[in-house]
């Protein structure tokens, strides 16, 4: 499990282990790390260390105090260090460290900046780190900017720019190549649009562990999945794997039926009872015939009784919004078993908030732009600050709550949010919620609990996807996918945790 802590958190540890060491000790642990991954990223893009070109950008606090001693360790080992000093001040320490050591220090002038940031070999941010608040002022949002044309960026603890707590981007902000954190991660550096400013992110152990309290924000490994996910046991059947009451699809919408099945299929599910209009009913029929089919007409006076038993649901994926669908959705919603509500059930939870009360546990699984109905915050806002609109629909609607998108959040109330780390831009393709829908059912059935169904579901879809998107081929190609194909790489990616 990875863990992450808002900026307020690694400063009350860095408080505690910093009171029993001699002062400075933090500083330097954290600049040899800094060093250490400086030096082999310049050993692997020029050739060696002696020689290059290092430009430093420095703000007026500690982050910049991490850069400057980072760049006198590369100066002694002959790199051609300059500091580029942005804030009215620079760390003192720091700034000696490196004129000590054979670095230059020019003050911020936007065409020097420039010229420095463009020729240098790496370019290390240390504008603000954890200290940030806001979006960038002047000039640090200029240099942000210009890094845009840097050979390789470092970002120091955090991309400038970047909020730490949260992944919040606010204005021009600092888009690294690798990002040295210390410590421990912070949320920024696992939420986008945060974290797809970090790139790849280096911890450097400084010795904060045994102050970190509960994480407020963890990411799930493929060990922890491996450990979290059913497997059928010897003297099983397919009842006791699990059987998944799937309600979707109508006659519009035929094909979120048939890729909600094979989510749940493919997952390992014991058995699927799927129900819907007749349309599909048929095109389901023809393309898993492992499901057993119910045609629910809207007639029924107990349309759950007539599917049949099962240990949980999926609603929603395509079942439309209209009277007939709320109907059923109230059915479903009614029984004691784990729900998880997708697509149009979440449409019809916005327009009736009565549906989700309920005792049993539900999941809900909505983008952004379902989850500004369902809270009545505008989706932009909701995309800007995920963590916390997550966070909010827990608790308001006493519900897990999977919002998906770039970064997959799962919040549930007082527990640390998960984000997914698996998934590609590729997923951004029609019918992959649906494909997810079934998987988190599946799991729901074998019964895992909404928290572990949602965060676990969400890592084997994003894994299969990737391993879709590579289809085999040489490392670092990639081809496009459809929803059906994530379908299909689920076994390999449950074989391959
Ligand atoms: N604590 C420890 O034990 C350890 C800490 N470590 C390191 O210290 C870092 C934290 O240092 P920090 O607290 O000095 O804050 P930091 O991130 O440098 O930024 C604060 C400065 O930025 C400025 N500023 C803020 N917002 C701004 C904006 N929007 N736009 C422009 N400017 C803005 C603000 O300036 P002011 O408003 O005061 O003029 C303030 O002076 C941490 O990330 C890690 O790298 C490591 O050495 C390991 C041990
Ligand atoms: N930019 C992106 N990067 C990674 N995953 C994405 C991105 N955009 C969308 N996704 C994923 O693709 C899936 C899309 O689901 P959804 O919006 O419900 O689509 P649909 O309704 O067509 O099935 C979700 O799992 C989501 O997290
Ligand atoms: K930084």
């Amino acid at each position: 499990m990875r863990t992450a802590y808002t900026s307020d958190q690694i400063r009350a540890a860095e408080a505690a282990l910093m009171a029993r060491l001699p002062e400075g000790t933090l500083m330097a642990r954290a600049a040899a790390g800094l060093a250490s991954v400086c030096a082999g990223m310049l050993t692997a893009s020029a050739g060696k260390v002696y020689g290059s070109r290092v430009t430093l950008l420095i703000g007026s606090g500690d982050n910049g105090g991490d850069a400057l001693y980072a760049g006198a360790r590369l100066a002694r080992r002959g790199a051609r260090v300059v500091a580029v000093l942005a804030g009215s001040r620079a760390h003192p320490g720091g700034r000696a460290a490196l004129l000590g050591a054979g670095g230059r220090v020019v003050a911020y002038e936007e065409a020097l900046a420039r010229d420095l940031i463009i020729e240098a070999d790496l370019v290390v941010d240390g504008l603000v780190g954890i200290g940030g608040a806001g979006a960038l002022r002047e000039p640090y949002a200029t240099l942000a900017r210009l890094c845009a044309d840097a050979h390789r960026v470092v970002a120091v603890d955090v991309p400038s720019g970047v909020d730490a707590s949260s992944g919040r981007v606010d204005g021009p902000a600092v888009r690294a190549h690798v990002t040295v954190t210390f410590g421990a991660y912070k949320n920024g550096l696992l939420i986008d649009p945060g974290a797809s400013h970090a790139g790849r992110v280096e911890l450097v152990d400084i010795g904060l562990g045994p102050y970190l309290p509960d994480p407020d924000v963890v990411a799930l490994t493929g060990p922890d999945v491996a450990d979290l996910l059913p497997r059928p046991i010897e003297e099983t059947d397919k009842y006791r794997r699990g059987v998944v009451g799937i309600v979707a699809g109508s006659d519009r919408f035929t094909g979120a039926a048939v890729l909600c099945v094979a989510g749940a299929l493919r997952a390992g599910v014991g058995m699927v009872r799927f129900a819907s209009t007749a349309e599909p009913v048929r095109y389901v029929r023809t393309r898993w015939p492992e499901a057993v089919t119910t045609v629910l007409d809207g007639t029924e006076p107990d349309p759950v009784g007539k599917i049949g038993r099962v240990q949980a649901w999926v609603l929603g994926p395509g079942m439309g919004t209209d009277e007939r669908a709320h109907a059923l959705a109230r059915a479903v919603l009614a029984t004691d078993e784990p729900v998880i509500v997708d697509a149009d059930g979440v449409t019809l939870a916005a327009r009736d908030p009565s549906l989700l009360r309920r005792s049993a546990p539900t999941v809900i699984t909505p983008h952004a732009g379902e989850l500004s109905r369902l809270l009545g915050v505008p989706r932009d806002r909701i995309e800007a600050r995920k963590l916390e609109h997550a966070r909010r629909a827990a608790a308001e609607l006493g519900v897990t709550v999977l919002l998906k998108g770039m970064t997959t959040l799962v919040a549930e109330e007082d527990r640390p949010v998960r984000v997914n780390t698996t998934g590609t831009p590729w997923l951004a393709t029609g019918g992959t919620g649906d494909v997810l829908s079934g998987i988190i059912g599946a799991l729901l059935s074998a019964g895992l609990p909404g928290y572990e169904a949602a965060s676990c579901g969400a890592y084997l879809h994003g894994r299969a996807a990737l391993l879709a998107v590579h289809g085999g081929a040489e490392a670092g190609a990639e081809g496009p996918i459809a929803a059906l194909d994530v379908a299909e790489a689920l076994p390999e990616a449950i074989r391959t945790l």
